[in-house]
């Protein structure tokens, strides 16, 4: 059995990175394993900043959004030298395996390091929810309802001035904050990159809407699907609808957890640290219909899950 493991955050920070470096820090100690704290990510472990972590040093964050850790882009570590440094230190360390909490990114410099002989486990904390090997990402939750009760604010006025209200979201390549803040908040339409985008056709069904006495509306769009002002801009110049437009921005990543993405983030702690103990590594945590589940790497390739197309034409049609 190790001895001693790490633990870093890496990539977009998430509400749910605290209390999964709360489970995994706790879950270790109680097996009698030491845990060394990594600072910023991949960016830490070139700079060589860690500290040691125990029961005390991950109290009063369960409830907190962002990492105590802190969190970093580091582009110099797609380089293996980089990795290999990163490695040494590691081992300097007496750090037997390192637990990574980070999105799909953070997960491929894990699987780096897998190869060069650290063994790694990665847990998935990103709010885009578009990682492989698992249905749920924690933070996913969180920033839903975080957009959920802005849109809810923002179709207040939409509808006192008959407005139609533009909502930018976040998701670079994938549409699940769009599509489930969406459904959620009954929006007439979502852009997302999944589907192709037409303008005419949402103008079209716009000016349907209000010819059929329907006012006001929500649009929301995902910020890889085309930018909100755009779309506002499309809006003003091919139809007599006024148009309004919030772009979301950071909001998103902050807040405290949701009470399923702190009870996720201290199961899947639990399991990331199990599987270190049964020798189960280099492997992605994931919640795959309900169930705890650990893939190895290598198999992630075939297990990218996108949005659910039923809950997308779903929405069209309840949004008329
Ligand atoms: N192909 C890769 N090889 C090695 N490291 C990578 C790779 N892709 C991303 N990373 C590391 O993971 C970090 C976080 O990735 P990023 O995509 O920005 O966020 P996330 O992990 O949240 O998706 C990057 O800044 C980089 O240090
Ligand atoms: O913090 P940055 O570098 O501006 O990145 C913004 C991006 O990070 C995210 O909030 C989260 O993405 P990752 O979890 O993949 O890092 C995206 O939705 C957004 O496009
Ligand atoms: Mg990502």
């Amino acid at each position: 059995m190790i001895t001693k493991l790490g633990i870093l955050t890496s990539g977009g920070d998430a509400p749910g990175m605290n209390p999964a470096i709360r489970g995994v820090t706790r879950y270790a100690l109680d097996k009698g394993i030491a845990v060394e704290g990594i600072l910023r990510g991949y960016e830490g472990l070139l700079r060589q900043e860690s500290i040691l972590l125990d029961q005390r040093s991950v109290g009063e964050i369960i409830h907190r959004g962002g990492t105590m850790l802190r969190t970093a882009r580091c582009e110099a570590f797609i380089h293996e030298d980089a990795q290999r440094q990163a490695v040494d230190f590691l081992r300097s360390k007496e750090i037997e395996a390192l637990i990574v909490v980070g999105g799909d990114g953070s997960m491929k410099g894990a699987q780096c390091l897998s190869r060069l002989g650290m063994p790694t486990i990665t847990i998935p904390g990103t709010i885009d929810n578009d990682m492989p090997g698992t249905e749920y990402t924690l933070g996913f939750d969180t920033a839903v309802n975080t957009v959920l009760q802005s849109v809810n604010k923002i179709r207040d006025t939409a509808y006192s001035h008959e407005r139609v209200a533009v909502v930018e979201v976040m998701g670079r390549h994938a549409g699940f904050i769009a599509l489930h803040a969406g459904m959620a908040s009954g929006a007439e339409a979502v852009l997302v990159p999944e589907h192709d985008v037409s303008l005419e056709e949402l103008c079209n069904r716009l000016y349907e809407s209000h010819q059929h006495r329907k006012l006001s509306s929500i649009v929301i769009v995902a910020e890889g699907a085309m930018s909100g002002s755009d779309v506002v801009s499309y809006i003003k110049e091919h139809t007599y609808l006024e148009p309004s437009l919030t772009v979301l921005g950071y909001v998103q990543r902050g807040g405290a957890p949701t009470a399923l993405d702190a009870i996720l983030a201290g199961l899947f702690a639990q399991k990331a640290v199990d599987c270190l103990c049964q020798g189960t590594v280099n492997v992605v945590i994931g919640l795959l219909q309900n169930r705890l589940v650990a893939t190895p790497y290598t198999e992630t390739d075939r297990m990218h899950f996108s949005i659910d197309d039923n809950m997308y034409n779903l929405l069209h049609q309840l949004g008329k």
